[in-house]
């Protein structure tokens, strides 16, 4: 039989409710679907935006990829649909909202805390990068937490789907130019140095090349700057682990799975995640 095709969803199948967010595109509601009763999250894109950055091909891509993803600490993306100013993407609803509010408010998270969240985001990339997806955008600003307190990585506006480029010339990489062989700015490596940062700013409350002047910011990243301050107290333990991870030469950045075996992680992340 074919498959069901897809509802076409319209904005008459919500009731919109209060706002939960307020981002550079557009706006998000709490919203629940008529028909289930289902509560979700509507972002409201609006197009004259989208056109005047020129970012249409980033949010179809966004909704490819994210329409491929089902895992419990990937936010989901059930669908979207548009009318004549606006493109509306439904969301799952994280009903504890934003991460980076959290640690806004405790300043610092535990060192349980911070590695049951760093464990959550490994299993995510994980899942991720086993299906060629690079999310590219890891930052406080786009994780949520659930209903558990579990995180939930969202907003694949940056991601990518990385072909292999051991494919690309049926088997051999033989004919491409250098500059092809070199093409992929970046892999999937790039995600494992930003968990890094988010580690470091969940157990110190500040990333850790943060400097008043980007051109400062960019020196420290791109040579490594860093430091543990004396306060707060932190595990020599966890410093290794991120210290293995903030690697400049992105082929001797920790793998992921084996951040999950690391010691660290082992000894305070909460198994349920
Ligand atoms: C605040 N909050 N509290 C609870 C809660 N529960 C669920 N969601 C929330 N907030 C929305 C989180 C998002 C998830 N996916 C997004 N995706 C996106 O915003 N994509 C996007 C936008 C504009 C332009 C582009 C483009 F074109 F550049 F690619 C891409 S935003 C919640």
């Amino acid at each position: 039989s074919s498959a069901a095709a897809p509802k076409r969803w319209n904005l008459s199948d919500f009731d919109i409710g209060k706002a939960l967010g307020r981002g550079k595109f557009g706006h998000v509601y709490l919203a629940r679907e008529k028909r289930s009763n289902h509560i979700v999250a509507l972002k409201v894109l609006f197009k004259t935006q989208l056109q005047e950055s020129q970012v249409e091909h980033q949010l179809r891509r966004e909704v490819e990829i994210q329409s491929h993803l089902r895992h419990p600490n990937i936010l989901r993306l059930y669908g979207y649909f548009y009318d004549q100013k606006r493109v509306y993407l439904i969301l799952e609803y994280a009903a504890r909202g934003e991460l980076y509010k959290e640690l806004q408010k405790c300043k610092y998270f535990s060192e349980r805390r911070a590695a049951t969240y760093v464990a959550s985001l490994a299993r995510a990339l994980i899942y991720c990068h086993g299906k060629h997806v690079i999310h590219r955008d890891i930052k406080p600003e786009n994780l949520l937490i659930g209903a558990q307190g579990e995180l939930k990585i969202a907003d694949f506006g940056w991601s990518v789907h990385t072909f292999n480029r051991r494919r690309t010339m049926c088997g051999t990489l033989d004919y491409l130019p250098p500059e092809m062989v070199e093409s992929v700015e970046h892999d999937a490596s790039v995600d494992i140095w930003s968990l890094g940062i988010l580690c470091y700013e969940f157990l110190y409350g500040v990333p850790p090349f943060e400097a008043v002047e980007h051109s400062d910011t960019y020196r420290r990243i791109v040579q490594v700057d860093l430091k543990f301050p004396p306060q707060p107290i932190v595990s020599p333990s966890a410093k290794d682990l991120i210290s293995q991870m903030l690697v400049k030469e992105s082929a001797q950045r920790l793998p992921l799975h084996k951040l999950l075996e690391h010691p660290w992680i082992v000894q305070n992340a909460d198994p349920s995640g």
